[in-house]
């Protein structure tokens, strides 16, 4: 860290406020209060929506009423269901939050059609398949799902597949409702005694395994991420994929969606299996290869399959869904009255929350940040914005910029302090002013990578006490050029400095002169010879134009050498005021930058 000889006046002519409006910055103000709402995290607030703009969510699919009237507390809501893909993108535009089901897929053509309007994609239920992720990133769009209320509800309905399956129940219900009396054709198997393997040991499966255990099956699982002690909790083994698909009479499969899941049960797989297993599928259709179940059916490797989900739905391959051996139901896994009402509860107040900007719990897009780390860095989350938005505009042509290095001065140990809020805040800074990118906590990193800006963290150890996690933040860009040379610190690069005081961000150093500005409306910095009579020469060309000073600071290398006038100015000078500071005579650059 280069150490600065110089030394610093201030002149504060007001006090100073922060009041500060979405797209960064916290509110606390009453014009900005939401109803609150139950079990809510007390995050701070990036504020969208300021008092009578109400927000629109856009509901596609049939969400519980409790959740519904959650949300009309607070945005206008538009119910409007089986929308075709055509709809969807026209309506979008006029949506701020969207609302969806399995039932509907969120394309890249509706981040597309939203111009920028949607703000968050609620999923009401868990698999958020159906969205698509790096769309919604890239647009800046958050996602949050209800990953916990229809647990119980899927792995009810898992056992309930598991047991009509072993009786022959859905396929006995119809012949009689057919006229017959078929009591030897529906002969079942029995579940007692009987080997489950439990694939993807999750929030379902390990319910599922809970309830087989209770119908004396022995059941083991196959998770590569479930930790072992949370299986042995409920006296369940956890084995290799070859082993659980080899040993099971029964499969129950409760893993997500992804490429290495996409149809894990296949033709070779099927072929190491026991002769007549029996498979149920609740977690998605895409994890088995439709077409090769069928030739397992046909040929008795697969004893008899319930399905619940398809790859496509509804589903188009009538020789699986129509096969004597396979029951099957229209993706009902989630849907009990109780676990709707819970989902749609879940995802209103996640929806909401988002809405008001709040981190929500169930983010799956952004990353999370614990409320109590979320509260600490608060006062530093608009100082790194304000930093990184006073930087750039220092740079000479704005649009140059590649490498950024911030520094965080800090007294905290190097892994007591989690900077992604920070940094997405200081990305935010250095691009909006130079593009019409919107830059928020979902899409920073990636904004930044696509821009080919490469930001490094440095963490810069202080003696003192920890209480504060941050004394300063410094934002370094190198390899620019600057408007204003004394912004280039020693080693030639652009170089500003910040901290908090009294809750205020404040600009404390500029190249290597310290200066002491608040933070807010504009600020003009000069760089003069040091003489008397320089800050009322100044401060007459601003007041002939009735600008308000809000704090001028000046910092010197030594007296009567050159220093760096600060000044802070509530409404922005004319150019031709800012023509006349230039040209007062000790005055040898200057610079205008809005905050
Ligand atoms: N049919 C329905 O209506 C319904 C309802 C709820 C959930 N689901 C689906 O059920 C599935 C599970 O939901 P959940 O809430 O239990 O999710 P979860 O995230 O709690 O559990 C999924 C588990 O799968 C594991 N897993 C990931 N990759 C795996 C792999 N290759 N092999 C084995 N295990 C793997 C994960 O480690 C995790 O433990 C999801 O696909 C979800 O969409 C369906
Ligand atoms: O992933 C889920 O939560 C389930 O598949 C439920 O989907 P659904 O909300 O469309 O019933």
């Amino acid at each position: 860290m280069a150490a600065s000889a110089s030394s610093t006046i201030h002149i504060s002519t007001k006090p100073s406020r922060t009041s500060l409006s979405w797209k960064t910055h916290f509110a606390s103000s009453p014009a900005f209060a939401v109803s609150p709402l139950r079990g809510h995290r007390q995050y701070p607030r990036f504020v969208i929506f300021a008092m009578g703009a109400k927000p629109t969510v856009l509901v596609a699919e049939k969400l519980g009423e409790a959740g519904v009237s959650l949300l009309k507390e607070f945005a206008d809501v538009d119910c409007s269901y089986n929308l075709t893909p055509e709809e969807l993108c026209n309506k979008i535009s006029l949506c701020d939050a969207l609302i969806v089901r399995s039932g509907t897929k969120v394309s890249r053509e509706v981040f597309e059609s939203s111009g920028g309007r949607l703000k968050v994609v609620g999923r009401a239920g868990v698999g958020i398949d159906n969205v698509d992720l790096a769309a919604a990133t890239e647009h800046g769009c958050l996602v949050v799902n209800a990953p916990t209320a229809n647990t119980v509800a899927a792995a009810e309905h898992g056992i309930a597949l598991l047991t009509a399956m072993a009786r022959n129940i859905a396929q006995a219900d119809a012949s009689v409702k057919a006229g017959k009396w078929l009591r030897n054709k529906y002969v079942g198997v029995s579940l007692v005694g009987k080997t489950l393997a439990v694939m993807g040991f999750g929030k379902v499966g390990s319910e599922v395994a809970r309830r087989a255990k209770g119908l004396g099956m022995h059941v083991i699982a196959h998770d590569p991420y479930a930790p072992a002690d949370r299986a042995r909790a409920i006296g369940v083994e956890l084995v290799s994929f070859d082993e659980a698909i080899a040993s099971a009479d029964f499969i129950s499969l409760h893993m997500p969606l992804t490429p290495a899941t996409n149809k894990i049960l296949n033709d070779e797989t099927f072929a190491k299996m026991k002769k007549g297993v029996r498979i149920v599928n609740v977690a998605r259709g895409g994890v088995i290869d439709e077409d090769a179940l069928v030739r397992a059916l046909d040929a008795g490797i697969v004893a008899q399959a319930a399905l619940d989900v398809f790859t496509v739905e509804p589903p188009k391959d009538s020789k699986l869904v129509q096969h004597e051996n396979v029951t099957a139901t229209p993706h009902l896994g989630a849907s009990t009255m109780e676990a709707q009402e819970g989902v749609a509860i879940e995802i209103a107040e996640a929806v909401v929350g988002a809405l008001n900007g709040e981190l929500a719990a169930t983010a799956v897009n952004a990353p999370m940040v614990p409320a109590e780390v979320l509260s600490e860095l608060k006062p530093f989350v608009a100082l790194a914005e304000k930093l990184g938005r006073l930087a750039v505009q220092l740079v000479a042509g704005g649009s140059g910029v590649k490498s950024v290095k911030v520094t965080y001065g800090s007294a905290r140990a190097p892994d007591d302090l989690d900077t992604r809020l920070l940094r997405a805040m200081i990305t935010k800074g250095l691009i909006e002013p130079i593009s019409n990118a919107f830059v928020n906590l979902v899409n920073a990193d990636f904004t930044a990578k696509q821009r080919g800006l490469r930001i490094a963290e440095e963490r810069f150890l202080l003696n003192g006490s920890p209480e504060s996690p941050l004394e300063f933040i410094q934002v370094h860009i190198s390899s620019v050029e600057s408007k204003f040379a004394s912004a280039l610190s020693d080693s030639g690069e652009i170089r500003v400095e910040g901290r908090v005081k009294d809750g205020i961000p404040h600009l404390t150093k500029v190249g290597s002169f310290e200066v002491d500005v608040s933070l807010e409306g504009s600020i003009i910095l000069c760089r003069q010879v040091d003489q008397p009579g320089m800050i009322g020469k100044v401060g007459s060309i601003l007041s002939e134009e009735n600008v308000n000073v809000s704090f001028m600071s000046v910092g010197r290398i030594a007296p009567r050498k050159h220093a760096i006038m600060a000044i802070g100015v509530d409404e922005q000078p004319t150019n031709e005021s800012l023509k006349r500071i230039g040209e007062i005579p000790a005055v040898e650059e200057f610079v205008y930058l809005k905050i």
